[in-house]
């Protein structure tokens, strides 16, 4: 429950099944999956990344049944930009009450291809997902880490080919809370068209930051956060759930349709289902 002066909700999308699922040495069962998908929906969780086919191919499955089940989350598969990628994800969803997928494309300083490659990648594949789904998401993989231009110009042509949800991740974890909430601003500020998507943030907590960095964007603007139970993800992991969801029960202004009373459910059975695995 939240009071009359919380009045801003605040998207939670979780993401154990996908980016916590690649930490685990031992990957987990669609048994597990479902399992955990059915405690996340009744938990309140509006998304739940179950999968990316294109990395591991028993996650095309995984989407399929545990769309099968949920009646109220959206489901959601990420795929990169590869066609065959966004029309395996989009196959999976066609049981989902809602379903959405998730589009990403490398836009950092690592990646290899012209500003103007990457709008284009960004518009086929994104208008693609759009073809097949009318809830699509597009991520800025490595967006700390890429001129703030090309970001803005990237995050535009994105919502210009359909995406409603655009992500803004610290892929690697590098950010502070000031050096983030100042990207995620700029963003709002730069982007003509962004009052027509909403703006997520998925933190990596290498520096200890995840969960700090999320909040500090929701006072810019940022309206989905992307999390994961026991902060489960690759290296040092993502946002922890709890935490996010905690704090965000103690402020102000921002809700959540969290119930919390099923927060340690999840953690216990995230706990379980990971001992010895990572
Ligand atoms: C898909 C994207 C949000 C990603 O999760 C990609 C990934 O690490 O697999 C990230 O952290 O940048």
């Amino acid at each position: 429950m939240h009071d009359a002066s919380q009045t801003i909700k605040i998207t939670i999308f979780d993401t154990t099944l996908r980016d916590g699922e690649l930490a685990l040495k031992r990957k987990l069962t669609v048994e597990q999956k479902i399992r955990l998908a059915m405690i996340l929906d009744e938990m309140g969780v509006d998304a739940i990344e179950v999968g990316y086919p294109g990395a591991c191919h028993k996650d095309r499955d995984e989407i399929f049944m545990v769309s099968q089940q949920v009646k109220h989350s959206t489901i959601c598969g990420l795929a990169s930009s590869q066609p065959d990628e966004i029309a395996a994800v989009a196959s999976a969803l066609k049981p989902a009450v809602r379903g959405r997928i998730n589009v990403f494309t490398p836009i950092g300083i690592q990646s290899n291809i012209t500003a103007s490659e990457v709008l284009e990648t960004i518009q086929s594949s994104v208008s693609l997902a759009r073809n097949y789904c009318q809830d699509v998401e597009w991520s800025a993989f490595d967006a700390t880490r890429c001129h703030p231009d090309l970001l803005c110009k990237a995050v535009e042509t994105a919502i210009k080919s359909g995406a409603t949800t655009i992500a803004i991740p610290d892929s690697l974890g590098v950010a502070s809370p000031i050096e983030f909430s100042h990207l995620i601003e700029t963003v709002m500020h730069r982007v003509p068209n962004i009052d027509s998507c909403t703006l997520a943030v998925h933190c990596h907590d290498d520096r200890f930051l995840a969960v700090d960095n999320s909040l500090a964007a929701l006072d810019v603007g940022a309206r989905q956060i992307e999390c994961s139970i026991n902060g489960l993800g690759v290296r040092a992991g993502n946002a922890d759930l709890a935490k996010v969801v905690e704090a965000i029960s103690n402020h102000s202004t921002y809700y959540t349709s969290i119930d919390c009373s099923w927060l340690k459910v999840a953690s216990e059975m995230v706990s379980q289902f990971t001992a010895g695995s990572l």
